[in-house]
């Protein structure tokens, strides 16, 4: 424990630097967990205006120290320096070139409940499985699987319908929304014909990493999970059952398949024939295809990897949509264009430009995983330094997106403008310095699916609906493991009624006169509607969900409320001084004082 907390960060620190690094200096035994812990709980105490300058808020430790000591420097994971990266160019060296002298870091033993497969394997089992997987994620398999997204998002878009009136609006909170259609998404992509079983999994999952966050709470004590906690016996309950589930589906699957039936194309179909084919290629290898309980852990994986993930792309879509009107309405255009209102085909999600532009847009500026990590295996040289074995070297995908020298003076701006001409012209400074989805062999193997469910599923919304953000939404970035609203995303929702007026009042004006009239008129008419909206069905939802919880109050008067008989009573009550009495409320506040007597009779 001596070398581990003392000597060795001491060595470390000094081999780092000696070569001209700067960084905080090693406190025993901790290093910085401490402060960036105080910086983190303070900083997530303060929502943030609404600005896309996230950084401050989502890593206010990482941001201080980078302020101080430069873009290149090393902080303290406990006893083990890790140096933050900010060079896309050395990046790239690391998740590519030399991707093989890198190791990831151990997942706690806790964490493997959640996070194992692919995404934690190394060396040879790593290629291994990549290999198998593979094919299951090729295009032609993702068109397969379109009808099972299209169905997941048509699900969710007749539950919003049900809850907006004709051409009115409604709340919603679309955060746990998207939760649950991105989990659906997985239970049919990867489970087909056994969709009810695949649900039944993603809730056990969420339940689990419910449970995880819990006891991450604590401190970890080795071996603490061997004891028979509460906590421990819900986490091996869960886990027992998610594995059981998995098993019966996977035993079933692969007796389908070995008789010769066809199976559907879900994913893990396609898994369990891609491994009996590399079984039979090498029949006599012991190490030829995945075993059972490995194929559970990739189906788990599935879930962790591609649903959070997919979900917070689709929430920060939203929010950066309602921010920018004018970018939601060329986005309905285009999809209007090239879909009309028809369901959404798999070529013409290819040939939607602007909502692509969109999307990378949104994963610049609120990556779902905001920074990979790597650990030396050996020493390493990158950019004339060598990095001793042992280290931790920080790869901020956050920072490098929002970074000024890279992306220019409007790095914080949305201008999915920028990825007009592709991704490698996105930067000023043309380097390639955007990875959402990682770099190099070990990029993101659902990177398609992700972007083909998100475009399918942004098209069919911007077809029913338009939104924006209700008042009561409070802009609060944070990590929990990805980068979620920490307080959700109510946003108000326009049934299609509205969402539609405006480009068809536009068609049938710059039909009838000029485009400069036609503009005008269009932005009259959207004005009244928005008005309409605004000054009469809003003000009757609100009244009814109130009354509709027994709270009593004046009724609406429309345009404007209670403000005439409110003023006229002032006027009144401010002609007559009182006598000399502290009783004053009738004359200060007289309307407010007639209401609360009523209301309480
Ligand atoms: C917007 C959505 C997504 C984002 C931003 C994202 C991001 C990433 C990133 C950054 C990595 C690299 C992690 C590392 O090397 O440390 C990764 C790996 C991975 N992702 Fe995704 N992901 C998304 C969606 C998905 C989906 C939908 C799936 C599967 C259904 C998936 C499955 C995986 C797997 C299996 C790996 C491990 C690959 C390997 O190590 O070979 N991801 N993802």
């Amino acid at each position: 424990m001596g070398t581990w907390l003392w000597w060795r960060p001491r060595r470390l620190e000094s081999a780092l630097r000696g070569q001209g690094l700067p960084g905080t200096r090693y406190r025993f035994p901790s290093g910085d967990l401490k402060e960036s812990t105080i910086l983190a709980r303070e900083s997530r105490a303060k929502p943030l205006p609404l600005s896309n300058d996230i950084i401050p808020r989502v890593s206010p430790f990482l941001h201080r120290i980078i302020n101080q000591c430069g873009k290149s420097c090393f902080t303290w994971f406990g006893p083990i320096p890790a140096v933050t990266i900010m060079n896309p160019d050395l990046i790239r060296e690391i998740l590519s070139t030399k991707f093989e002298q890198f190791e990831k870091l151990k997942t706690s033993p806790l964490g493997k409940f959640l996070i194992t497969g692919l995404v934690k394997y190394e060396g040879e089992k790593w290629v291994r499985h990549r290999r198998i997987i593979n094919p299951a994620f090729h295009a032609e398999k993702l068109k397969q699987m379109l009808p099972a997204f299209s169905t997941c998002c048509s699900e969710l878009l007749g539950r919003w319908e049900k809850f907006v009136h004709p051409g009115g609006t409604t709340e919603l909170d679309v955060w746990p929304e998207f939760q649950n259609l991105t989990g659906d998404v997985i239970s049919r992509t990867a489970f087909g014909r056994s969709y009810e079983e695949g649900r039944r999994i993603f809730q056990l999952q969420m339940e689990q990493a419910k449970l995880l966050i819990l006891a991450s709470q604590n401190v970890y004590i080795p071996g603490s999970r061997f004891l028979p906690t509460p906590l421990n016996r819900q986490r091996k309950q869960v886990d027992r059952e998610v594995r059981f589930l998995l098993r019966s589906m996977i035993e079933k699957r692969e007796t389908t398949i070995k008789s010769g039936e066809k199976v559907g194309d879900d994913l893990l179909s396609l898994l369990i024939e891609s491994n009996l084919k590399l079984f039979k290629e090498h029949e006599k290898l012991k190490n030829g295809g995945m075993t059972t309980e490995e194929v559970i852990e990739e189906c788990k994986l599935f879930y962790f990897a591609g649903q959070e993930t997919t979900n917070v792309l689709l929430n920060w879509t939203i929010v950066l949509l309602s921010m920018n009107p004018s970018w939601q309405e060329r986005a309905r255009e285009e999809v209007r264009q090239v879909f009309g209102e028809n369901s959404p085909a798999f070529d013409g999600l290819n040939q939607l430009k602007i909502v692509n532009m969109i999307l990378h847009e949104v994963l610049r500026l609120y990556p779902p995983v905001i920074s990979l990590t790597r650990m030396t295996s050996n020493n390493v040289e990158l950019g004339g330094i060598t990095y001793p074995k042992g280290i931790i070297l920080s790869l901020p995908i956050l920072f490098v997106h929002h970074d000024t020298e890279i992306w220019g003076e409007d790095a914080h701006e949305f201008n999915p403008e920028r990825f007009a001409e592709g991704i490698l012209k996105a930067t000023k400074s043309g380097q390639m310095a955007f990875f959402p989805f990682s770099w190099g062999p070990r990029i993101c193997i659902g990177q398609n699916f992700a972007m083909t469910e998100a475009k399918l599923c942004l098209s069919m919304i911007l077809q029913s609906f338009s939104f924006e953000l209700s008042p009561s939404y409070i802009h609060a970035p944070h990590t929990v493991i990805t980068l979620q609203p920490q307080h959700g995303t109510p946003i108000i929702l326009q049934g299609s009624e509205q969402a539609m007026a405006s480009s068809e009042v536009f068609e049938y004006l710059s039909s009838e006169m000029s485009v400069v009239t036609a503009t005008v008129t269009t932005t009259l008419v959207l004005w009244a509607v928005w008005m309409g909206t605004w000054l009469w069905w809003r003000p009757r939802r609100l009244e009814s969900a109130l009354r509709g919880q027994g709270l009593p109050g004046t009724r609406y008067r429309f345009p404007s409320g209670d403000l005439k008989e409110s003023t006229i009573l002032a006027r009144e009550s401010r002609a007559k001084p009182l006598p000399l009495s502290n009783d004053i409320i009738p004359r200060v506040s007289p309307f407010l004082h007639r209401i609360i007597n009523q209301c309480s009779n």
